[in-house]
C-alpha cells in the first residue's frame, strides 16, 4: 500500500514537473514556426522592401556624351504661370518642366515594368477597347507594361495585339450593384493583386479609371515613389472648397483648414511597395467606416486625400495627366492633354 502511495505521489510530482517545464520553456516542435511562415506568406510585412521590385534613385544613370540637351538655366523658371514644386519639394509635372530624352536615357536601361490597374466592371467593359488602343499609342512607350484588367466578364476583355513587352492580365472582380462599391473596392483588389503577383511582375503601379482615353505622351516622367494627380476641377480653388470628407465620424475626415491639393481618385501610383502600403491602409480605413455605417462623400478618393495629406506624394501630376472633357477646351496653362476622362452616359454605364 505504502509503495503504491509513493508511486502515485512520485508520478504526480513528475507530471507537475513536466507540465511546468513545458509551460515555462514552450518548445515549439516546429509547429509555431510553420504558422509564422504561413502568416508571412499571406500578409506581407509593411516594412520589408525586399518583397518588392524596387528601383532606387542611384540606379538611374545618365549616359554622358550621348545627347545634346539644352542647359537647365538656374536663373529662369521653366514655367512661371504654374506651381512646379510643392512646399515639401516634390515636383509638379507640367509640360515644359522635363526633358523626355533625358528621362528615357535614365529609365530605359533599367528594363522596368509598369503595371496599370484598370477596373472594367458591368457596362464599363465597353470602354476597354478604345482605352487600351489609346494606351498603346501613348502610355509608357518604350517600357514594359502590364495591364491588369479587373472585371466580372473576363471573356469580354478585348484581345488586342499589343506592342512588344506589353501584356494584358485578366483578374476576377465581383459584380456589385452600386458603382460606389465598385470604385472603393479597388483598394482591396489592388492590394491583393500586389500580394499575389504584381510584386513579382512590376516595379511601378498605377490605378487608372476606365472612363478615360490617352491623347498624348504619358511616360516615365510620371514615375515616382508615391504619385498623386491634381483633380482638374479643384486645382485652382482654395482648400475650404475642396470636396474632402467633412464629417468627423468618417476616417477620411479632413477639416477645411487643412489640405495641400485635392487629388483625383482616377489616377495615382508609385513604386509597388508604396502603392501596397497606400491601398492596404485605405482598405483598413474603408472597413472601419463601413463598420460605423458611414461612406465618405467621394468614397476611396476621400480617403486618398487624407492619405496624401499625411504621406505627401513624392511627385504630383498636373491636370495634363487627367483632364476632364466636361471642363471643355483646356485653358492656356494646360499645354498638353495626356489623359482625359470621357464624357460618359452615367445612366447607361452605371448599375445605379
Ligand atoms: C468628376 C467626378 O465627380 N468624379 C468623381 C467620381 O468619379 P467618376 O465619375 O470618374 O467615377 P467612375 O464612374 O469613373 O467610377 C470609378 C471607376 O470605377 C470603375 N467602375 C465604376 C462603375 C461601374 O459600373 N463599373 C466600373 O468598372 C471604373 O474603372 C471607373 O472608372 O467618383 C469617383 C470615385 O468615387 C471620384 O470621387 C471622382 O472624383
Ligand atoms: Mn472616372
Amino acid at each position: 500500500m505504502d509503495n503504491l502511495k509513493r508511486f502515485l505521489v512520485f508520478t504526480l510530482l513528475l507530471a507537475v514537473i513536466v507540465i511546468g517545464a513545458l509551460y515555462i520553456l514552450q518548445p515549439d516542435f516546429g509547429i509555431s514556426q510553420m504558422k509564422v511562415l504561413a502568416t508571412e506568406a499571406v500578409c506581407l510585412k509593411d516594412s520589408d522592401s525586399s518583397m518588392f521590385k524596387t528601383i532606387k534613385h542611384d540606379q538611374l544613370k545618365y549616359p554622358v556624351g550621348q545627347l545634346h540637351v539644352p542647359q537647365p538655366w538656374a536663373m529662369k523658371q521653366s514655367r512661371s504661370d504654374v506651381l512646379t514644386v510643392t512646399h515639401w519639394l516634390a515636383p509638379i509635372v507640367w509640360e515644359g518642366t522635363f526633358n523626355t530624352q533625358v528621362i528615357n536615357r535614365m529609365y530605359q536601361p533599367l528594363n522596368i515594368t509598369v503595371a496599370a490597374c484598370i477596373f472594367a466592371v458591368g457596362n464599363y467593359i465597353r470602354l476597354l477597347p478604345p482605352l487600351l488602343q489609346s494606351a498603346e499609342k501613348h502610355f509608357m512607350i518604350g517600357y514594359r507594361v502590364n495591364y491588369y484588367i479587373f472585371t466580372d466578364q473576363p471573356n469580354k476583355v478585348p484581345r488586342l495585339a499589343l506592342g512588344s513587352g506589353r501584356s494584358i492580365i485578366v483578374l476576377p472582380f465581383p459584380s456589385f450593384n452600386r458603382w460606389q462599391e465598385i470604385s472603393l473596392r479597388r483598394m482591396e483588389f489592388i492590394r491583393k493583386a500586389i500580394e499575389d503577383r504584381i510584386r513579382h511582375e512590376a516595379h511601378y503601379v498605377f490605378n487608372i479609371d476606365s472612363d478615360t482615353l490617352f491623347e498624348n505622351h504619358f511616360g516615365a516622367e510620371a514615375l515616382g515613389e508615391l504619385v498623386g494627380s491634381l483633380h482638374p476641377w479643384y486645382y485652382y480653388l482654395t482648400r475650404n472648397q475642396f470636396t474632402n470628407e467633412r464629417r468627423p465620424a468618417s476616417r477620411a475626415h479632413v477639416p477645411d483648414t487643412e489640405g495641400d491639393f485635392y487629388y483625383i481618385g482616377a489616377l495615382y501610383g508609385g513604386s509597388v511597395d508604396a502603392v501596397y502600403r497606400l491601398t492596404k491602409t485605405i482598405e483598413q480605413q474603408l472597413n472601419i467606416d463601413k463598420q460605423n455605417n458611414i461612406e465618405a462623400v467621394w468614397q476611396e478618393e476621400s480617403h486618398l486625400n487624407l492619405y496624401f495629406l499625411e504621406y505627401k506624394p513624392t511627385k504630383v501630376l498636373s491636370p495634363e495627366y487627367v483632364w476632364d472633357k466636361l471642363r471643355g477646351n483646356p485653358p492656356e496653362h494646360i499645354r498638353v492633354v495626356r489623359l482625359a476622362t470621357i464624357i460618359k452616359d452615367k445612366k447607361a454605364l452605371r448599375p445605379n
